[in-house]
């Protein structure tokens, strides 16, 4: 179906075949700079920032750092008490190595300050009296991550786990965890329980690994919701008070996790120049899925408060944007998620852990002599591995069940194979946690009951944790290892194992369900957990793969582990934070201000000669709401003038000393129908055709088109205007514009007219115009296919000529006004007549049109641009006497003529200084143009004063 008329609209982006690929863009994954820096573009700035860091690395190790980790002091006990006595050590010699270490003599550091900001500090604090406390090294991903980043200055704030009532145990406490340069956060009991038991453990976490909202008890959860919402929103306000007691100027603030979504508004509210980033460490679901959530706006309105969100894997980011989109209703971009001109920038950035830390351990004595005692242990017999925390994502009934399949099918096997289950008890304290504690020791004992025998069991399952040592030394001695999370934000315990199996090559068996699967899924044997017959054949696979396999399996993932480390991680994600922030201030200079329209008006007095370059769509139409609707209704198809307009501009084109162009995207016939009347210049088709209304169309060519696309593009736009319920193209003379504004009447319509416009792209650069010298522009509501170099900006070179030449003007046109709703990329007009306004640097005398018996100069005072211009006018010409049969509809227009020109002898022909050129974009939040207006019913307030200014012939 073709539809008559109509502009594309809205925010465009030009895609060339090469820069189509942004289409495509995975948000983020660049890497940074030093916001001191600014380049030109934010790739360029991230990649010399990545460069950087690679040549410090080689050459600027802290010393510190190496000094800590030869210190054989260091490597010791799990725990250490610290009291007024003993408040110095640590064990976790990487710990020191990352949070004491940076600090330089006199207590300065030329490190970036970083704030970590997380639900649990790297330390848990178990009270051993009045004023003394014991710390130990807290479990879980999160924690072992950040203690592998180094490269900052880095304070951590957070809670220690720890109900702490009294004033001399926050006391003993807070200097405790001084030393450690950790800063507590004191949350009470009951806070605990609603926020991080309830509202973090009990509906966030399972929720955003696809377990849903508690079932059983849902009505006394959606009783206690609002409380535990409140309880989580106030913890979030501790933290964020505690940060603010700690910030000071210039410091990176990183938010880490589920458990603190709340904390970015909070943070901004007190002090909006705060750079502060957001990571979540679990997946986030699909959009489906949080839609569920009854706080699902708020939550994502505050983590849109940070300047960088990041997710371990592009999936999540994409379902993060699209939640948004979906239900905020707000404009997914590749960068992010825009809000009223505030851009969000989300990105993916992989996790990675510490590798030379585990590669190093492994050649510990005390490591080294663990592995000789399990070598022994459990000799002749095949060691199977999982690590788990004790919690229902990690799949472990899931796991074992298959270990028992495996078991009942191979009885060969049964004493040959062992499984070592480390499964660490957490969260305790809530129900579903309890409940799984029982169901897997039940599984458990009945496997050991059907297979063990007297002197061994084929499962050792154990509800502790290992330290640090004693887990490398489990994962070095491990043939199979065996992940099978439900869902995972990661899993590190799978790059751990990688990390120590540099001798024995073991294999790994990883669900596709956790994030690692994207990063690690080259080596390991990827498995759904679900399927409990898939993992026990892939546990048979896995303990009778060849040796090669193995090794090939191995070096894949002992690469990846090995090259995308935490450091790596920790340090991409605050320069890109740092770059976002250069970004965005280079964003807000880049927002031009309200049109003065006092001065606009009375320049328009003080001037002669007056040109008057209006686009049509949107702005000189009637206003729509942001789905294109008018009044609530779907708005008629046909564009029509703005009734208000009709009396002001039949003045303003009586003026003889007023020339006005109406210079449109729309065919000629939509600006005859609504132009026809005035005595006015119409430029059809982006100036490819034009005529003043007293006359014929004629028209130029760019000599490059061809418009032999246009058959293959047609067929791709039918296609897909029949599943696109009341999106419609039309097929222009020179374009093809598929337009979806008026099939959304909701925000899911548009997520799917987006979706469908992202597909058509993908059909157009691989198919029909692969090769065709065509620009495809994307608007915001549609996809347009023009000839190569067809713009606005390109046509009004010629346009002038003819306007000028037809005049016969005798004075130069010393008020400009360009106004319009342009794409992308037809805003090179705005910039056209940049290079006529003074400059604030002293410019060169003005140039004159060189040569009156010559073809006219476009640029009329550039002799450069007015020799290429009449160079390229002659091809032009050519071309169109060339095509004009090409064309089916082309009957009654005429070529422009260009010899007939250079009226203004000697003469530049503008006269534009700074104050009386006014170029304004309408209804854009960001524009190359001076100024901006909020809607056409402000193109019609500023024309109906001019016109009141104006005075009939
Ligand atoms: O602090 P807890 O409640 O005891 O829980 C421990 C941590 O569990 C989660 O870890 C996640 O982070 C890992 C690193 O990014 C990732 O590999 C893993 O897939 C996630 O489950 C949680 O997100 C952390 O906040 C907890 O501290
Ligand atoms: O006994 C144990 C078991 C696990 N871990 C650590 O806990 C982390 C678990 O992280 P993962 O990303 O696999 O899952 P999470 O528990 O964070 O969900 C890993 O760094 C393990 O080394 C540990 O220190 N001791």
């Amino acid at each position: 179906m073709a539809v008559n008329v109509k502009e594309s609209e809205e925010i465009g982006i030009l895609q060339s075949n090469q820069v189509m690929l942004q289409t495509t863009h995975i948000p983020g994954n660049s890497y940074s700079c030093s916001p001191s820096t600014p380049r030109t573009t934010r790739v360029e700035r991230l990649l010399r920032d990545r460069e950087l860091r690679k040549i410090n690395k080689v050459f600027s190790l802290p010393e510190v750092a190496r000094d800590f980790n030869r210190d054989p002091e260091l490597f010791g006990n799990d725990q250490i008490l610290s009291d007024p006595e003993n408040c110095g050590l640590f064990n976790e010699e990487e710990f020191l190595e990352g949070l004491v270490g940076c600090e330089k003599q006199n207590g300065q550091s030329s490190k970036q300050r970083l704030l970590v900001v997380a639900n649990r500090l790297p330390v848990s604090a178990v009270r051993k009296g009045e004023d003394s406390w014991q710390l130990e090294i807290s479990v879980g991903g999160l924690v072992s991550a950040l203690l592998g980043v180094k490269e900052f200055d880095a304070r951590w704030i957070g809670w220690a786990g720890v109900n702490v009532p009294d004033e001399i145990g926050q006391k003993a406490l807070t200097k405790a965890l001084a030393e450690k340069r950790c800063i507590p956060v004191f949350l009470d009991e009951e806070i605990v329980h609603q926020y991080y038991n309830g509202y973090c453990n009990n509906i966030l976490w399972p929720l955003f690994h696809y377990l849903g909202l508690p079932q059983e008890d849902r009505l006394a959860t959606t009783r206690s919701f609002q409380s535990q919402f409140d309880a989580y929103k106030k913890a979030n306000q501790m933290f964020a008070d505690v940060v603010n007691q700690h910030y000071q100027e210039g410091d990176v603030v990183w938010c880490h996790d589920y458990h603190l979504m709340f904390l970015p508004k909070c943070l901004k509210e007190y002090n909006n120049k705060m750079k502060v980033g957001w990571f979540l460490h679990t997946p986030f679901p699909s959009s489906e899925i949080h839609r569920t959530l009854p706080s699902r706006s708020e939550l994502l309105r505050s983590v849109l408060a940070a300047d960088l969100v990041g997710f371990h894997t592009y999936d999540y980011a994409r379902h993060f944007v699209s939640a948004c989109t979906r239900i905020l209703g707000l404009e997914g971009t590749p960068e992010g998620v825009e809000d009223q001109g505030k851009l969000t920038r989300v990105a993916a950035f992989p996790i990675g852990i510490d590798s030379d830390r585990f590669i190093r351990a492994l050649e510990l004595p005390q490591v080294q002599e663990d592995i000789k005692e399990l070598k022994a242990r459990f000799a002749g017999r095949k060691v199977m591995l999982g690590v788990d925390r004790l919690d229902m994502i990690k799949g472990i009934p899931q796991k074992i069940l298959a270990f028992e399949k495996f078991l009942e099918e191979n009885p060969d096997w049964r004493d040959k194979v062992v499984l070592l289950q480390i499964a660490v008890p957490t969260r305790t304290d809530v129900p579903d946690y309890q409940r799984l504690t029982s169901q897997v020791h039940e599984i458990v004992g009945r496997i050991n009951g059907r297979f063990g025998t007297l002197t061994a069991v084929p499962l050792h399952h154990l509800d502790r944790s290992l330290d640090f040592h004693a887990l490398c030394a489990l994962y070095a001695v491990t043939d199979v290892a065996l992940v099978t999370s439900l869902r995972d934000g990661m899993n590190l315990v799978s790059y751990e194992f990688v990390a120590c199996q540099a001798s024995k090559k073991g294999v790994l068996i990883l669900s596709e369900f956790a994030g690692a699967a994207q990063s690690l899924g080259a080596g390991a044997v990827l498995v759904n957990p679900w399927n409990i017959t898939e993992v026990a054949a892939s546990i048979g696979y896995a303990l009778n793969m060849l040796a090669d396999e193995r090794e090939k399996r191995h070096q894949h993932n002992f690469m990846h582990v090995t090259t995308h480390t935490s450091q790596e991680w920790a340090a991409t994600f605050v320069s890109e934070l740092n770059d976002t922030i250069v970004e965005a201030q280079l964003r807000t200079s880049k927002i031009p201000p309200v049109l003065p329209i006092k001065a606009a008006v009375d320049r328009y007095l003080q001037s002669s000669n007056r040109l008057l370059i209006l686009g049509f769509n949107a702005t000189l139409t009637e206003p729509g709401d942001i789905l294109g609707r008018r009044g609530g209704q779907i708005r008629d198809m046909e564009l029509k003038l703005h009734p208000e307009l009709k009396e002001p501009l039949k003045k303003l084109c009586d003026d003889p000393n007023t020339t006005i162009i109406v210079l449109s995207g729309s065919d000629r016939s939509v600006l005859d129908d609504n132009f026809g009347d005035y005595g006015i210049w119409l430029a059809a088709e982006n100036g490819m055709f034009l005529r003043l209304t007293t006359g014929e169309w004629m028209t130029t060519m760019p000599e490059s088109s061809t418009m032999d696309w246009v058959d293959s593009v047609k067929h791709v736009f039918e296609y897909f205007t029949e599943r696109t319920p009341r999106s419609y193209f039309e097929h222009r003379e020179t374009s093809l514009v598929w337009n979806y504004k008026y099939a959304v009447k909701t925000i899911s319509d548009v997520e799917f007219g987006r979706l469908q416009a992202r597909d058509m792209l993908q059909h157009l650069w691989t198919g029909p115009i692969s090769n065709a010298s065509v620009d495809v522009v994307q608007g915001s509501r549609s996809v347009e296919v023009r000839a190569v170099g067809v713009t606005k900006g390109a046509a009004i070179d010629r346009i002038l000529g003819e306007i000028v030449h037809n005049k016969g003007m005798k004075a130069p046109i010393d008020y400009v006004l360009c106004i319009g709703h342009f794409l992308q990329k037809d805003e090179d007009i705005y910039t056209f007549f940049e290079p006529e306004l003074p400059s604030e640097k002293p410019s060169l005398p003005r140039a004159k049109i060189p040569d009156p018996g010559r073809t006219y100069a476009p640029k009329f005072s550039n002799c450069r641009s007015a020799s290429k211009a009449h160079l390229r006018k002659q091809r032009s010409l050519s071309i169109l006497e060339r095509r004009a049969s090409n064309f089916g509809s082309v009957g009654g227009w005429r070529p422009i003529v260009h010899d007939r020109m250079s009226v203004y002898e000697g003469s530049s022909v503008l006269d534009l200084k700074g104050d009386n050129y006014f170029s304004c974009a309408v209804a854009r939040k960001r524009s190359s143009a001076r100024y901006l207006l909020g809607s056409s019913d402000d193109v019609v307030g500023l024309l109906k004063e001019l016109a009141e200014c104006s005075t009939a012939s």
